[in-house]
């Protein structure tokens, strides 16, 4: 393994993977958030200061199958390229011969953007062929994509390979690993982590593991949902993943027989469609007639959230509590994240993470009053269960 800082680059093409999921305006494709552009510039700026090239290539979205305007890497290109004050190369294909072609071509100082990586189903499936095709991109490989190091795919493990002697870890990723393993070290109780958002599925399994280490465990947001149904309750359209009902009881009874305590929202704002004009109403939670949709917690969970989180001294959040995107629905989350600015005023040590968890607190302005802000949501909650990363396992090991 190779250090950034050590590095020579001159001449030669850094292959970087970064992680520029930002969140983007679903109409007209502007980037909401750009805190996972501006944290990887440090990288980029380091490769061009040092003589080298920048091909950089990233994920955005969950694409299903093959190419989405919605999910293309080229509304980034703009405001990239007004971050590093240089022209960005775009490459509409993340490889083949265009690209290969693209990227032979560059210059020293030049930068290059692929066009995003899952338009291919190998990527995520971490086909060792397409991995290699990616690897000819570049002379060296550069991972600082921690938002996306908990994924065992082609560009964040397996193109490390094809360079056993030529990759390293990115700045980014350095000072993530570093802030991470300051809470992973520590020993202050009561620890709480709050936990929402939409990625149902892919969070789950790791709340099922953070029961090991928590006091307290906050449910909100579109997670909350397949708890409540779990246990019976009626949740009209809202967000639920019905193959995860029994994970969510399991998590239920493990945590009573652990002694964590889980707070679920016991009230919650409804809606009639997914929009921020819809009707509105508040019901217990449990108790959503059908055709409504929870998309915030109510009044009464957030005082509930708001008292844990108070007298906690280790907090960690990953997901929001509603659709805060929707001004009508972004009262929960605000609650929950001026509660956490004011256990960090009284002494707590308090993480957040995930691309819109930090969109969300970069929205009510208080990124500057929580202790720190990481680029990554799930990569976050699972490093902190104490097993490396297998993006960051590919670049240590031989
Ligand atoms: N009740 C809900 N129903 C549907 N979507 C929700 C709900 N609550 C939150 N969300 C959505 O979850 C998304 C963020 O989820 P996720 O990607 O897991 O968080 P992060 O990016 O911070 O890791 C947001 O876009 C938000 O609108
Ligand atoms: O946004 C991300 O993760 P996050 O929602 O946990 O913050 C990363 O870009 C990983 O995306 P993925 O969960 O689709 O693999």
């Amino acid at each position: 393994m190779a250090g950034i800082q050590d590095y020579d680059f001159a001449g030669k093409r850094a292959l970087i993977r970064v992680d520029f999921n930002v969140p983007l305006n679903k109409e007209t494709f502007e980037i909401t958030d750009d805190t996972r552009i501006r944290a990887a510039l440090k990288t980029i700026n380091h490769v061009l200061d040092n003589g080298g090239s920048v091909v950089l290539m990233s994920h955005l979205g969950r694409p299903k199958s093959g190419p989405e305007e919605k999910f293309s890497l080229k509304h980034i290109v703009h405001h990239l390229s007004e971050l590093l004050n240089r022209d960005v190369k775009f490459a509409d294909d993340c490889v083949g011969e265009k690209a290969w072609e693209m990227s032979a071509n560059l210059k020293p100082g030049e930068v290059l953007l692929l066009e995003n990586l899952r338009f291919y189903a190998q990527e995520t499936t971490g086909t060792e062929d397409f991995a290699k095709h990616l690897a000819q991109h570049g002379d060296c490989y550069i991972n600082d994509a921690f938002g996306t190091a908990h994924r065992a795919h082609a560009s964040t493990t397996v193109v490390a390979r094809f360079f056993p002697n030529d990759k390293m870890f990115g700045y980014l990723i350095e000072s993530e690993i570093i802030a991470v393993d300051k809470v992973l070290n520590s020993t202050e109780k009561p620890l709480t982590a709050i936990v929402g958002g939409a990625k149902v599925s892919s969070k789950i399994t790791i709340i099922t593991r953070l029961l090991e280490k928590v006091d307290h465990l906050i449910v909100g947001g579109g997670m909350a949902y397949t708890f409540v149904k779990a246990t019976g309750g009626n949740v009209g359209s809202s967000l639920v993943e019905d193959d995860f009902l029994g994970t969510a009881r399991d998590i239920l009874q493990k945590a009573q027989e652990k002694g964590v305590k889980i707070h679920l929202p016991v009230d919650t704002f409804v809606a009639n469609k997914f929009d921020n004009d819809a009707d509105k109403k508040l019901f217990p939670i449990g108790e959503i007639p059908e055709g409504w949709m929870g998309l915030d917690i109510g009044p009464d969970s957030s005082t509930i959230f708001a008292d844990v989180i108070k007298q906690s001294k280790l907090i960690l959040w990953n997901g929001p509590m509603g659709v805060f995107e929707f001004s009508n629905f972004s009262k929960g989350t605000a609650d929950v994240a001026y509660a956490i600015v004011e256990a960090t005023k009284n002494g707590a040590y308090s993480l957040i993470g995930g691309g819109d968890s930090v969109a969300a607190i970069n929205q009510f302005k208080l990124a500057e009053k929580v202790s720190y802000v990481s680029t990554g949501g799930g990569a976050m909650l699972e490093y902190l269960e104490g097993i490396e990363l297998p993006g960051i396992r590919a670049i240590k090991e031989n």
